[in-house]
Formats: structure tokens, C-alpha cells, sequence
């Protein structure tokens, strides 16, 4: 199968516009392949800190020649999604053992719940929480005693967060292990509607906590295709999860079956075998590509249009929102799970889930086949189905057919020609917009600002009868300088009851959306935001705004002239300075990156090639 023209076009040029930055990163990670074992650089005293509490394994650590395996984990309580990770660290060092090897957990990283923390005062620090995450993924594996590692993290910037991490320590093969959605529980297209009712105050507190507590019921990853499963998606078509790892459910015999296979995997592709697979060549131009592709074929979460830069960037490589369009306006949309559909990923998992769709688009041509998985084969062989034979894990052939054709189509009767995605631009700075989310009726506007400098003054404005007839509901100053750029998701229920309503309504913020956010036009991360004098502060209540996400345009229709005379506003940001720890984030909002580079903070002095202004 030959690649399709527009793959191979965007992977040449990430990798000509790359080329200095990559291969500076590749000549460091070359120089960091150890000669043995890793932990034999250490000197006498940093090995036995680092196996005096190793029991059975310390003979072989102290003077053995097999591989040893860093743990690191994003376990807690808190998160559904991570909660079944508490015996995992047992499982693999049981399984190392048994490989001829060791493990050891090198370090936990924190894991917020967007789902806890959505409309709170926490969601200030959701974003910042990935590059703590990458710096504690650093600080577990800079003990230096490991060949090998596994990531435990799920959700949605805690596996951006352990790629970025690992990857600097790109010579380290790096095998990421999940824990699996939770069974299905209230649909969620029925949840939403609760969530719609109670907004208009036709259903009761009472009411909304069953519903909500009858869909994120149990353990494991919530069922909706947001960030966290698209994190799932988009680590399975860069070949860092064994095949087919991404939906198996948690507290299974097969689940624990794959965290096994990972642990003995890891092993076998270390620098001490003759199938070194470094995790900073796991991760070069084509397994970028092949996410981007990814998130435009199943309408996955708009984070990743934020992520994916960052994640690309800690290995050396520049992509941007062009780059991203250009691939989705390519990529046909095979996939419906909600908020695209009604199904839930356990659902897309049963109709052939993503073996089916990986196997459709690299035969396509559409995505990259020739990557360096972890499990040893190509990324066909990712589309393998795992399954147990007794107790014996084997992979079966991807299927061919959907199970379902109106949660999972084939290349040749997609839903939809274009993928997910798009970049908006125009006389308000660049965006993006999830438009496999947006029904075609709904994916132009043109109508009067409505200007709020928070969410809760939209939700306040509603509740007081003010938001009559069509408008664009603009609010700004959430973007990462400002406030840290939370998820507005918030507003989901409100901007869907006013159009069920039949008014024509879109959001436009510099600020983010939930993955599991859809249904309404949204016009989200702008750049430059308002914190950085942006555009999209200079507009006032009542202009007109035209959004056209088909089209890829974003405007405002204010006479030439008078809008070169205007000053932006100012955001207020003092409300969000402190409070719920985001005093401690300050540093972070003065030297993060604009949303089309990342929102990163961990890359500002080297920036993004030479265009060293943050707010670009
Ligand atoms: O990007 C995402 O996917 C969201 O951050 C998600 O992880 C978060 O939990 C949502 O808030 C869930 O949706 P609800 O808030 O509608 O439950
Ligand atoms: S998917 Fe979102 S809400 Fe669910 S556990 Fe993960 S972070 Fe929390």
C-alpha cells in the first residue's frame, strides 16, 4: 500500500522543519545509550541506595546482567480510570522476575480528574498538572537504574504528561500499560440530558447525582470518547501500547493478562538485546503523523490539538495547526462515539474498535505502517486483537468487518469525507473546532457578541433571562497565560438547551473544551489570547462575528478601520492568582507557550524554532 499523498506531504515537512532540533535530540539520546546494564554506571553507593530495599531481586541487581524495569505510576484513588493501577506494580515485578529480569516502581506522578475538577477552581491547574506530570516522570527515571520502561496513566494529561517525560529520556524503551474504560453504565447522550433538564430547572439535584452517578459508576476509564480515551487511541497508532491494549476492561483476566505481556515485552527491547527500540525513536515524525491522523478519523479530543505539540516537541520535532488541518480535511471520519454519537467506547471496542480502524487506514495508505512499535512488529501487527486461550494471551487477526455500522465505518463508507478537526483563522487569531461533534446545520454563524470575562457570567446571564436570539457567546481570558486555560465545559449544558431551543448560538474563547464537550459550534483555544493583547480582546459586545468551520474562517465584522484604532481589554486575572494552589502555578503562566505551541511551559527557552515570542 502507497502512502497517501497528504500523509507523506505533512510527514516531509515536519521533518525538513524539524531537522536541526530532531537531530540534536537523537545525537543526546544515541550518547546516552548505556554500555551494560544502566545501573552499572553507578557508583558503589548509588546502587545500593537504589537496591537496599529490593528483597529477592537484589542479587540479581547487584550482580546480574538483566534488565531492570522503572515503574512509573499515576495511581490514586481519585480517578476511576487509575484506581485499578494500585496492584499493577506487583503484577510486573512478579512478571519481570519470572522473565529473568526486575522491576521496581521508580517514582509516582500526579493525576488530577478534569471530572472533579470541571467548572472548579482546580481546572486552573489542569493544564500546568501535565508538565508536573513530565517533570516527576523525570525525577522517577533520572536514578538512572532502569533499561526499560513502563508508564501506568490513563487520563487526559497524564499520558501526554509521561510521553513528554519520557522522552527525555528518549534511549530508555518506554512501554505505556492502561487500565481499561469502566462497563457501560447510563448512556451518556442520556446523562446530557439530565445535565440539559436540570440547567433549565426541570430536574432535580436529586435527579442530576443518579444519573451522573449512574454513568461513572465503577473503575476504569469514563466511556465517553474524550481526552482520556483518545490518549488510549492516539498511544496505540504511535506503537507504544501492546496490541490492542487500549478498551479491554480492568479487574479482567485479560487485562491483567496485557499488564504481564508489557513487563516481559519491555524486556526484550531493551539496549542489552538485539531489539533495541528506544522510545525517542518510537516517537519520530511518522508516529506524529499517524496521531494527528488518528484523532482526525475518530472526532477525538480538541486537548490533543494542544498536547500532540508539546508531546512532538519533547522529541524534537515542530508540528502546528496546519499541519493538523491539513491531515483531517484529509483523513475520512470512521468513527461515531460520543460526543460524536450515541455509542460508548466499550461499544466501539465490540464493533472492532481501533484494530479495525488502524487496520483501515494503513492500508489506506493514510496512516504511516513502518513504525517502531514496542511489541516488536509494525503497526499492522497493532491492529492484532488480544484474547485468552485458556490462560494463554494470544492476538488475533483485526477484523475486517465492522460490527456496527453506525458506531464504526471502513475507509471506502465513512461518515463523513473530513476527519474531526479544524483550524479556524481570520482577523481573530487561529482556533480550533471540533466539527464531527457539531451537526453540518450547526457548523456556521453569523451573529452579535455576547462578551463574558468568565463562564459563571454566561451561566449567570442565562439564569437571568438575558441570552434571547442568536449570538457568539465570547469568553476570554481563560487562555494559559491568564488563568491557566481551563476546560469551559461547563457551558455545554446551557449553550445545548438555548439551541434545542432553536436559537443559533457558538462559543469563542481562548480557552479549552472538554474532550466530551460537543453539540455546540465552539471556536476554542484562540490565539493570541486576551492575556497576550490578542484580537479577540478587542471585541465589544454586539459586534458581529462570523464563524464558518467548514470554510476554516473566523471573523469579525467590524468596519476596517475602527478596528485598527482599538485597544484591547485587559483581562482581570486576580481572582485566579490564588486559591486551590494556583499561587504556586505563577511561574508557569508567565512563561507557558501560546495554545497553538503547546501551552508548555517546559520548552520556553528553547522555544519553538526562532520565533522566540511566547504569545505567538
Ligand atoms: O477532556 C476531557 O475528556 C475531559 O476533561 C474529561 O476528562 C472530563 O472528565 C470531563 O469533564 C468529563 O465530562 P463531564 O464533565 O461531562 O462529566
Ligand atoms: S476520563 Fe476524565 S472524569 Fe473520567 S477519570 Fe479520567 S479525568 Fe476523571
Amino acid at each position: 500500500m502507497s502512502l497517501h499523498p497528504v500523509t507523506e506531504r505533512v510527514t516531509a515537512r515536519i521533518a525538513e522543519r524539524s531537522a536541526k532540533l530532531r537531530s540534536a535530540y537523537l545525537a543526546r539520546i544515541d550518547a546516552a545509550r548505556p554500555s551494560g546494564p544502566a545501573r552499572k554506571d553507578l557508583g558503589c553507593g548509588n546502587l545500593a541506595h537504589g537496591f537496599a530495599a529490593s528483597g529477592a531481586d537484589k542479587p540479581q541487581l547487584k550482580a546480574g546482567h538483566a534488565g531492570h524495569i522503572g515503574i512509573v505510576t499515576a495511581y490514586n484513588d481519585m480517578l476511576s480510570a487509575h484506581q485499578p493501577m494500585e496492584h499493577y506494580p506487583t503484577l510486573i515485578r512478579m512478571a519481570a522476575r519470572n522473565a529473568g529480569g526486575s522491576a521496581q516502581v521508580a517514582g509516582g506522578v500526579p493525576a488530577m480528574c478534569d471530572g472533579v475538577t470541571q467548572g472548579r477552581a482546580g481546572m486552573e491547574l489542569s493544564l500546568f498538572s501535565r508538565d508536573v506530570v513530565a517533570q516527576s516522570t523525570a525525577i522517577a527515571l533520572s536514578h538512572e537504574m532502569f533499561d526499560a520502561a513502563l508508564l501506568l496513566g490513563v487520563c487526559d494529561k497524564i499520558v501526554p504528561g509521561l510521553l513528554i517525560g519520557a522522552l527525555a529520556f528518549g534511549h530508555v524503551p518506554t512501554i505505556f500499560v492502561p487500565a481499561g474504560p469502566m462497563p457501560s453504565g447510563l448512556p451518556n447522550k442520556e446523562k446530557a440530558a439530565v445535565r440539559q433538564r436540570f440547567a433549565e430547572g426541570k430536574a432535580t439535584k436529586e435527579e442530576l447525582l443518579e444519573a451522573e452517578s449512574a454513568s461513572y459508576h465503577g473503575a476504569g476509564t469514563c466511556t465517553f470518547y474524550g481526552t482520556a480515551n483518545s490518549n488510549q487511541m492516539l498511544v496505540e497508532v504511535m506503537g507504544l501500547h501492546m496490541p490492542g491494549t487500549a478498551f479491554v476492561n480492568p479487574n479482567t483476566p485479560l487485562r491483567d493478562a496485557l499488564t504481564v505481556a508489557a513487563a516481559e515485552q519491555a524486556l526484550r527491547i531493551t539496549h542489552l538485546t538485539n531489539d533495541y527500540r528506544p522510545i525517542g525513536r518510537v516517537v519520530d515524525e511518522k508516529a506524529i503523523v499517524n496521531a494527528m491522523v488518528g484523532l482526525a478519523a475518530t472526532g477525538g479530543s480538541t486537548n490533543h490539538a494542544i498536547h500532540l505539540v508539546a508531546i512532538a516537541r519533547a522529541a524534537g520535532l515542530i508540528i502546528d495547526w496546519d499541519d493538523l488541518d491539513e491531515l483531517s480535511r484529509h483523513t475520512p471520519l470512521l468513527v461515531r462515539v460520543y460526543p460524536n454519537g450515541s455509542a460508548d467506547v466499550n461499544h466501539f471496542h465490540a464493533a472492532g474498535g481501533l484494530g479495525f480502524v488502524i487496520r483501515e487506514l494503513v492500508e489506506a495508505g493514510l496512516m504511516h505502517r513502518d513504525l517502531l512499535c514496542v511489541h516488536g512488529g509494525d503497526l499492522l501487527r497493532q491492529a492484532k486483537v488480544p484474547e485468552l486461550d485458556g490462560t494463554k494471551l494470544i492476538w488475533s487477526e483485526a477484523p475486517t468487518q465492522s460490527g456496527d455500522t453506525t458506531i464504526l465505518r471502513g475507509v471506502q463508507e465513512p461518515f463523513d469525507a473530513e476527519g474531526g478537526l479544524r483550524r479556524l483563522q481570520g482577523n481573530l487569531g487561529r482556533a480550533v473546532v471540533k466539527v464531527s461533534a457539531v451537526a453540518p446545520e450547526h457548523r456556521r454563524i453569523e451573529a452579535r457578541a455576547k462578551v463574558f470575562e468568565t463562564q459563571d457570567a454566561l451561566l449567570a446571564a442565562f439564569k437571568a433571562g438575558q441570552l434571547e436570539g442568536d449570538f457568539v457567546a465570547v469568553v476570554r481570558g481563560q487562555g494559559p497565560r491568564a488563568n491557566g486555560m481551563p476546560e469551559l465545559h461547563k457551558l455545554t449544558p446551557t449553550l445545548s438547551v438555548l439551541q434545542d431551543r432553536g436559537q443559533r448560538v457558538a462559543l469563542l474563547t481562548d480557552g479549552r473544551m472538554s474532550g466530551a464537550s460537543g453539540k455546540v459550534l465552539a471556536a476554542i483555544h484562540v490565539s493570541p489570547e486576551a492575556a497576550c493583547g490578542g484580537a479577540i480582546a478587542m471585541l465589544r459586545e454586539g459586534d458581529v462575528i462570523a464563524i464558518d468551520a467548514e470554510a476554516g474562517t473566523m471573523q469579525a465584522l467590524v468596519d476596517e478601520a475602527e478596528w485598527s484604532a482599538r485597544e484591547p481589554a485587559q483581562p482581570d486575572l486576580a481572582a485566579s492568582a490564588h486559591g486551590t494552589g494556583r499561587e504556586l502555578f505563577a511561574t508557569m503562566r508567565r512563561t507557558t507557550t501560546s495554545a497553538e505551541r503547546g501551552a508548555c511551559a517546559l520548552f520556553a527557552d528553547a522555544s519553538f524554532g526562532d520565533d522566540k515570542d511566547l504569545c505567538a
